[in-house]
C-alpha cells in the first residue's frame, strides 16, 4: 500500500534519512522507534505525501508520488488516516464536529450514525458536544484517533499517539489500534514508548523498526 524505495530526506542541511526502504502491506502492524530527532515524524510525513523526498521513490497504493497532482494526492490521502503528534482541533467546534471534519472538508454529508458509533467506540459518546479545550489529554488522543479513522482508511499512521497520557490510557489507545488492525487496517505507530511496544507484541504480530544512523533498521529482540 505504501512503499518507499531508497528514499533520502533532509531539510536543507545534512542528511536526516538515507537509503530508506519500507513497505507497509495490507494488514501490517509496524512500530517506528528511534531517538528524539532521528526523523520518525519526517518518515511518517513522507509516507503520506506531506513531504516529498529529496531522493528515491514513494508509491501510495501503487501510484508514484512523483508527478502526482494535488487532486491525485488528496484522493490517496483519503485512504490514509493520520494521527498527528500535536492532535490539534478547531476549538470553536464541538468534539463531534471536529471528528467529522474529514467529511465536511470533502463536501460529503456526515453519516451521523457512524459518527455516534465511532465516538462510542473510543469512549467519547458523552463528550460529543464538548469543546476541545475542555478535554483531557487522553480524550484528545482518542478524539484524534476517531478523526483519523472516520473515513475508513486502509492504513493508519500514528505519530506518538500515546504521548502525554498515563500507562492505562496508553494501553486503551493501543487496544483500539490493535482492534482496527484485526479488522484489516494496516497500522504504523511512531513512538518512544518501549512499554507500549512490549504490550503490543503480546497482542499482535508487530514489526519493530528503528531509525538509527539515518537509516531504517529492524529492531532486535532487545525490546
Ligand atoms: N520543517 C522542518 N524544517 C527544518 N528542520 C526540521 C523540520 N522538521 C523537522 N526538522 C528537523 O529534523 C529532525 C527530525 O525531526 P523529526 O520530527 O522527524 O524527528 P522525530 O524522530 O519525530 O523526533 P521526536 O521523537 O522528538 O518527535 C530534527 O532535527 C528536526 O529539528
Amino acid at each position: 500500500m505504501i512503499r518507499l524505495a531508497n528514499v533520502a530526506h533532509d531539510y536543507g542541511g545534512r542528511a536526516l534519512l538515507t537509503g530508506i526502504d519500507l513497505h507497509i502491506a495490507p494488514g501490517a502492524f509496524h512500530f517506528l522507534t528511534g531517538p528524539s530527532g532521528a526523523g520518525k515524524s519526517t518518515l511518517l510525513k513522507l509516507c503520506y505525501g506531506e513531504l516529498r523526498p529529496v531522493q528515491g521513490e514513494i508509491e501510495l497504493f501503487g501510484q508514484s508520488l512523483r508527478g502526482m497532482s494535488r487532486d491525485g494526492l488528496a484522493d490517496m490521502r483519503r485512504r490514509v488516516g493520520v494521527i498527528h503528534q500535536d492532535c490539534q482541533f478547531l476549538d470553536h467546534l464541538t468534539l463531534a464536529e471536529n471528528v467529522a471534519l474529514p467529511f465536511v472538508a470533502t463536501g460529503r454529508p456526515v453519516p451521523q450514525t457512524d459518527l455516534r458509533e465511532l465516538l462510542a467506540w473510543v469512549g467519547l459518546a458523552g463528550q460529543a458536544e464538548s469543546l476541545p479545550p475542555t478535554l483531557s489529554g487522553g480524550e484528545r488522543q482518542r478524539a484524534a484517533l476517531a478523526r483519523a479513522v472516520i473515513m475508513s482508511p486502509e492504513v493508519v499512521l500514528a505519530d506518538e499517539p500515546t504521548g502525554n497520557v498515563d500507562p492505562e490510557m496508553s494501553q486503551r489507545l493501543l487496544s483500539l489500534l490493535v482492534e482496527l488492525n484485526r479488522m484489516g487496517t494496516a497500522v504504523m505507530i511512531a513512538t518512544h514508548d518501549l512499554a507500549l511496544i512490549r504490550n503490543a507484541k503480546a497482542q499482535v504480530s508487530a514489526r519493530v523498526l528503528r531509525i538509527q544512523d539515518r537509516t531504517l533498521q529492524s529492531a532486535g529482540a532487545d525490546l
